[in-house]
């Protein structure tokens, strides 16, 4: 794929992930580079105290201040709102949402890309409920935490799309932007809701079955808050859209 004239920002959203980091960044840009396609890599540490910031300094200067671009906060203030912080600093025309743990692979990346051109689709979602995609290494409880959330959205809401919470994710920058301003929640429910709104909008979405593997290093964030902030999200959708 020769550069198209876009410009791809990808946003990193990180809490205590100084090990996954350089592999993450590392991956990002072997498939980017492999592509041809221009792009920057944004970081959004929230004052993780593992040291996540540091790291990311030290890769900066491997990788350039062109490619990896640091945009912190100073405490942990939510995964919806550390999205819309980077938005704010992206130089792209898309954006790419991704997990800094490897449980996204970085190789999907170039194939959202090319679907999203074929189509000029203005959503393309990664999918791990749908043709080939799947998750691997999660146990039972977090499944059905996933498989419920995912269920009741659909029943709820209908959005028309087969994987409503996950997170790996390319938009338009001006789509995301427009879905963000009539976004109400700030956590993990943040995927979810901007899907719902991509088609109160009338957005076009497309999907890339995608293997979701659990993290090897660190620990997933989400909590009991996020599963009740999530639940009082979902009704509120379901009233009032
Ligand atoms: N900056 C910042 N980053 C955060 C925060 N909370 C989590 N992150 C980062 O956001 C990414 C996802 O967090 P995890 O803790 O790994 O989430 P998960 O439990 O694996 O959940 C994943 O799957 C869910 C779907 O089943 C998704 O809903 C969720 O977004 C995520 O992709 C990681 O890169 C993590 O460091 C925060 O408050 N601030
Ligand atoms: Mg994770």
């Amino acid at each position: 794929m020769p550069t198209n004239g876009h410009k791809y920002s990808i946003l990193l959203p990180t809490y205590n992930e100084k090990d996954n980091l350089p592999i993450i960044i590392w991956l990002i840009v072997k498939y980017m580079k492999a592509s041809g396609l221009e792009y920057e890599v944004i970081v959004i540490d929230d004052g993780s105290p593992d040291g996540t910031l540091d790291v990311a300094k030290d890769l900066q200067k491997i990788y350039g201040e062109d490619r990896i671009v640091l945009r912190p906060r100073g405490s942990k203030l939510g995964l919806g709102t550390a999205y819309i912080h980077g938005i704010k600093h992206a130089t792209g025309d898309f954006i790419v949402i991704i997990d800094a743990d490897l449980s996204h692979h970085p190789k999907f990346i170039p194939e959202f890309i090319k679907l999203q051109q074929e189509g000029n689709y203005d959503i393309v979602s990664g999918t791990r409920y749908a043709g080939n995609g799947g998750v691997f290494g999660w146990d039972f409880k977090r499944k059905l935490i996933s498989r419920g959330a995912n269920f009741l959205s659909q029943v709820l809401l209908r959005p028309n799309a087969s994987d409503l919470t996950g997170s790996f994710r390319l938009y338009k920058k001006d789509v995301l932007e427009k879905c963000i301003a009539s976004c109400v929640s700030k956590g993990y429910v943040f995927q979810m809701e901007m899907l719902v709104r991509a088609r109160q909008h009338g957005y076009t979405i497309a999907e890339v079955p995608i293997t979701f593997v659990d993290r090897i290093y660190g620990t997933s964030k989400l909590g009991g808050t996020e599963i009740i902030q999530f639940a009082k999200n979902l009704l509120y959708l379901f009233a009032t859209t």
